[in-house]
Parts: C-alpha cells; structure tokens; sequence
C-alpha cells in the first residue's frame, strides 16, 4: 500500500493511492497515518479494504508528509563510504546518530526555505524507515518486522551552521523546511529488499546524486537493532539512512541551493519529490 497524508499544513488527512494512481481518502477508516495505524494489525486491515469503496479525492491537493505525529527524526550520518569521503570524514566504527526538529518536516513538495543567514543549504535524497511498533533491544534478525514502511526523505543540511557554529549536527539539520518526507509511505511488504534501491537528487536539472541503498555501510535491520539499544524506537518514529555521495559540499566548487532552484529527488518504488527553494 501507498499510504500518504493530503491538505493544508497541519490539517492533513489520510489517504491512499490506489493501483490506478487516483488519490483515496482513508479518513473515514483512520484518523491519521500515524502511531497504532501503523501497527501490522492496523495495516492488514487497511490490506483488506477494496480501494474502489473508498471515497476519491477530488483535484490535486498538496500532498503532506506521509507519516503524521512524528515523535523522532533520527538521521544516520555518514552511511555510504563515499559521502564521507566526500565530506572530509572517517567511515565510522559504529552508526552516527543524529536529530532533527520534528518541526523541519514538511511535505514532498513543499518550498524548501533558505534560513535568512545560510551560505550553504545543502541537499541529501535518504532512504526514510517509519517504525510500525514499540522497539526495544530488537535482534538484527527481528528489526525489519518492526518496520511499517519506507519513504523518501530529503535531509537538507546547512553545512556553516552543521559543522563551523559549534556543537552538534542539530543546527545545520532542524531550519524550517529542512525534513520533506514523502510523497507516500509504501508499506513494507510491498518493498523486497530495502538495501537494493536505486536513489537519485538533482538541482535545476542536474543529477547531483545517483546511488543505490546498496552501497549503505549500516543497513537498515543494523540501523534499527543499534537504535534500539540505546533508546526505545515508537510508531511513527523516522529514521533517515544517510545519504549517498553527491551533495552539494563534495563538489568542486561547492555548490549550493540558492532561491530559483528546483530540486527533484527520487527512490525506485517509492515515489519523487520536487521542491522550489526559496528564501526564508
Ligand atoms: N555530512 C553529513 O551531514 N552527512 C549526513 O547527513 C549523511 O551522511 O547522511
């Protein structure tokens, strides 16, 4: 199932996309796509739904981000070999763990905002993992069937603020804008294999990005087993992977976004994204 959120900010209701591509609303099944409506219970009920006795949604709304009441948006930093390189640093030991402001998250296609003193507003296109159920101490073995789903997620980071205006990462990762999650939640059974997921981002046109979940250092079932160890993992929690090389800091020169540009980012199965930035 594609699940995603539709409507004003603040205001969406669910829905899903059914196999036609039309836009159906789930509002009268569950009250959001979030929390216990992403527990496999919950799901498989959806699972049984007939698509077509659902309502369809008239136009073409905003979509939302796919996952309502975030309550963590925990980031991996430093998950593909060649990001790091690009960005100066050592492949770590164990996962890098990061935040960002639940408050950062906006829709797939959204207008990225540029904070009024950045010089440097970068892109990451990431594989999203949205927690289906509590988590605890999970095995390796057992963490994918803690998943609800996946989704595309576009970490966008200020590097000044991230990594030159001292202590954590969280500065550069939490301006407004800076989580688009979407388009849709597609639910774990319907992707074979998170680690083979072909990823790409470009800015006015220009692929920047063009990975493969492949090449992740960690890959998801270590990312979620790691996490659990040190904090409990709660439905509706994301997870963003870590990015594949490409941004706009490993270029020569650098290059980043500035207001005018269109990004568009994308992961096989799993939907695009297509933002305007502008300034903030
Ligand atoms: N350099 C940096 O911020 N990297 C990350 O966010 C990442 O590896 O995804």
């Amino acid at each position: 199932m594609k699940l995603l959120r539709y409507g004003a900010p603040g205001a969406e209701k669910p829905g899903l996309l059914d196999q036609d591509g039309a836009l159906r609303d789930l509002s009268g099944v569950i009250s959001d796509v979030a929390g216990e409506a992403l527990s496999d219970e919950s799901l498989a009920k959806l699972r049984d739904l007939d698509p077509a006795t659902l309502p369809l949604v008239d136009g073409d709304p905003r979509l939302g981000p796919c996952v309502g009441q975030v309550g963590k948006f925990i980031c991996i930093g430093l998950n593909y070999a060649d990001h790091a390189a690009e960005s100066g640093m050592a492949l770590p030991e164990e996962p890098v763990i990061f935040f960002k402001a639940t408050l950062a998250i906006c829709g797939p296609n959204d207008d990225v905002e540029i904070p009024r003193t950045s010089v440097k507003s970068d892109w990451e296109v990431e594989l999203g993992v949205v927690i289906g159920k509590h988590t605890k101490y999970v095995s390796k073995e057992d963490a994918l069937d803690h998943v609800a789903g996946y989704c595309v997620v576009n970490d966008l980071s200020e590097r000044d603020f991230q990594l030159h205006r001292s202590g954590q990462w969280v500065k550069g990762k939490s301006c407004d804008t800076f989580g688009p999650i979407g388009p849709w939640l597609v639910t774990r059974d319907e992707v074979a294999d998170p680690q083979d997921l072909a990823m790409y981002l470009e800015v006015n046109g220009h692929r920047y990005q063009d990975g493969s979940t492949q090449t992740m250092h960690f890959d998801v079932a270590t990312v979620i087993s790691h996490l659990s160890q040190f904090m409990s993992l709660q439905p509706g929690d994301v997870i963003s992977t870590g990015t594949p090389p490409g941004v706009g800091m490993g270029q020569t020169p650098e290059t980043y976004l500035k207001p005018g540009d269109k990004m568009e980012l994308g992961i096989a199965g799993l939907g695009v994204q297509k933002q305007n930035v502008v300034a903030g």
